[in-house]
């Protein structure tokens, strides 16, 4: 089976600032891998990184066993078709049926003919639970609703990878629990493989096989949801815990406040 994609040595940095560094992470087929971590601490760009949208200044990153940083752009594109993504705050097209929502990606990439399509579109709607909705406009579904749709959107093409950045943000916990099952239900019916960012531990822990804790753009701790659980490793601990006071820091960093208030000794 091996590896989908393999993250080796990587660092990353927007101008001067450091945002990766050192980083390895394997995920594997047809697995559901969760990459956790506080604000700011390098989640998305890891996904971009995958997704060829940013280079790595130093490091590789392999997808389907190809250096990302090293297809021409035709091979890149054919890459990230085979990619489903599912982006923050994913909106629907508000002037589009539910239905012709998850048509879009299949209408744009491909030539089906329309008793095809049909099928398709049916299936995944079926998958989320929303085949009945599908006439519906997105103003008369919930805002739960409208995240399994954006989910059955993200899978249309039948991608062998789907990226997940904060699929629970802005969720109410009943909607949370279907869009988590909705995502360990597609990966295994579809045979792909999923890599979910996301703060929320018992979502994220409920239906990843693996995860990843960074901090500050590093790997801080890592391993099965249960060993996470388990762990005694302080960042660990304050995350799954949400404990207040921990390594976390909750200050971008920069300026301390007190500098700021020029109250700091000047030498
Ligand atoms: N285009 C950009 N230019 C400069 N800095 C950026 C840019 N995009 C992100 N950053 C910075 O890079 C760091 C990592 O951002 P990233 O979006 O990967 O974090 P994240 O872990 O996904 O955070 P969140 O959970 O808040 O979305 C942040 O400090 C952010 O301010």
């Amino acid at each position: 089976m091996g590896n989908i994609v393999e993250i080796r040595d990587v660092a990353f940095s927007y101008g001067d600032r450091m945002i990766l560094s050192s980083l390895r992470m394997d995920f594997p087929r047809g697995k559901v891998t969760a990459i956790m971590g506080g604000s700011g601490s390098g989640k998305t760009t890891i996904l971009r990184l995958i997704g060829g949208q940013l280079q790595p200044k130093t490091g590789t990153v392999v997808v389907n066993g190809e250096v990302v940083s090293q297809l021409k752009t035709p091979d890149l594109y054919a890459m990230r078709r085979r990619m489903g993504m599912l982006f923050q705050n994913g909106a629907l097209f508000t002037d589009l049926t539910v239905y012709e929502n998850v048509a879009f990606p299949i209408r744009e990439h491909t030539d089906l003919p329309p008793e095809l399509l049909n099928n398709l579109v049916l299936m995944k709607l079926q998958a989320v639970g929303l085949r009945n909705a599908a006439q519906l406009m997105p103003s008369e579904i919930s805002g739960g609703m409208a995240r399994r749709v954006a989910l059955a959107r993200a899978v249309a093409l039948d991608p062998c990878l789907v990226m997940y950045d904060e699929p629970f943000a802005g969720l109410d916990p009943i909607s949370m629990r279907v869009t988590a099952s909705s995502i360990r239900k597609l990966n295994d019916a579809l045979g792909s493989t999923s890599i979910v960012v996301s703060h929320d531990v018992d979502e994220s822990f409920a239906i990843a096989d693996y995860v990843y804790f960074l901090s500050q753009g590093k790997i801080v701790a890592h391993g099965t949801p249960e060993q996470m659980r388990a762990s005694s490793d302080p960042f660990v601990k304050q995350f799954v815990y949400a404990e207040a006071d921990g390594p976390v820091p909750f200050h971008y960093p920069g300026k301390s406040f007190a500098a700021d208030l020029g109250l700091e000794k000047r030498s």
